[in-house]
């Protein structure tokens, strides 16, 4: 069965627990990441470690681990369970402690490794496109716990996911607390209009995401101008594509948001020609 990494010790699946005292757990006090391996490649594993310990740093929150060491326990967990195509799930909690807040009251952060394989979205999705909603639940405010930093602190995103698939959604999209456009409660969106590629910058509240990062320089080497603006939902209503990223989501074309087409209502050739390019990235064949 599947093992679990904790702290340096492998686990069955079924044994891997943390304390109910945990902080993770009674606060969501604690950071995490998701990632991919490809052909047993971790796609961007630098860059995840990266944002781990930035996330960590911003809740202060000290990883009791060198970034490297851990890395490499990311790809050893990951051959234990033989996963060559696997998703790897990175948490990291403040640790156990007393029933009060104060994270000074708790020892040992519990370092997580989880490996097992995940489907965001309906395979058929990734042809037909996915419709979204806009969620009534704004992205954290910059000034609360700040948008970049991946926390366990998912229920602002999960109530807007709630929202969506309230209204029959499977995502949903967020603004942000000025009203503009965000992201989605677990993607990166992205519009396509009149050939030039549009995507909220990263100071309109969002998290910094690594695919999103990957498809911004995709789009660009191909020769597409790629623009990272302050964007409205007038420019996703408006768009000839639209498409969300994500490490789980991958690149998934969207072809309604708040029951208006986009375009033509069917996934675009900008869309698919990165998604494809996406696909040949993460598997390091050469791009055509
Ligand atoms: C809010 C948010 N924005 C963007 C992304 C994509 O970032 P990356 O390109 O770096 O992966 C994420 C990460 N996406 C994410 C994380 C955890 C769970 C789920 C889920 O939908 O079940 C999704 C995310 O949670």
């Amino acid at each position: 069965s599947l093992k679990v990494w904790i702290n340096g010790t492998l686990f069955d699946k079924a044994e891997a627990r943390v304390s109910v005292y945990d902080h993770g757990l009674l606060y969501g006090d604690g950071v995490f990441e998701g990632l991919r391996s490809y052909g047993g490649k971790v796609f961007r594993l630098e860059d995840h470690i990266h944002r781990l310990y930035a996330s960590a740093r911003s809740i202060h929150l000290e990883i009791p681990m060198a970034r490297d060491e851990l890395g490499e326990a990311v790809v050893s967990t990951l051959k234990v369970n033989n996963l060559a195509d696997g998703y790897i799930r990175l948490v990291v909690t403040r640790g156990a402690g007393s029933l009060g807040l104060d994270p000074r009251k708790t020892s040992d952060p519990q370092v997580i490794i989880i490996t097992d394989s995940i489907s965001l979205y309906p395979a058929e999705l990734y042809e037909h496109g996915l419709k979204i909603v806009t969620a009534g639940t704004i992205r954290n405010h910059p000034a609360a716990l700040n948008p970049r930093v991946k926390s366990l602190n998912y229920l602002n995103n999960i109530l807007a996911k709630i929202e969506g698939t309230n209204a029959g959604c499977l995502e949903a999209l967020m603004l942000n607390h000025q009203g503009h456009v965000a992201e989605c409660t677990g993607d990166n969106i992205f519009v396509v209009m009149h050939g030039v590629v549009h995507t909220p910058s990263v100071d309109s509240g969002i998290l910094e995401g690594i695919t999103r990062q990957a498809v911004i320089d995709l789009a660009r080497d191909t020769g597409l101008t790629v623009v990272e603006r302050t964007m409205d939902r007038h420019d996703v209503y408006t768009a000839d594509e639209c498409f969300l990223t994500g490490t789980a989501a991958e690149v998934i074309p969207v072809i309604e948001c708040d029951a208006r087409p986009i375009g033509d209502g069917r996934p675009g050739p900008v869309t698919k020609d990165l998604h494809h390019r996406f696909h040949s990235l993460v598997r390091g064949e050469p791009l055509a």
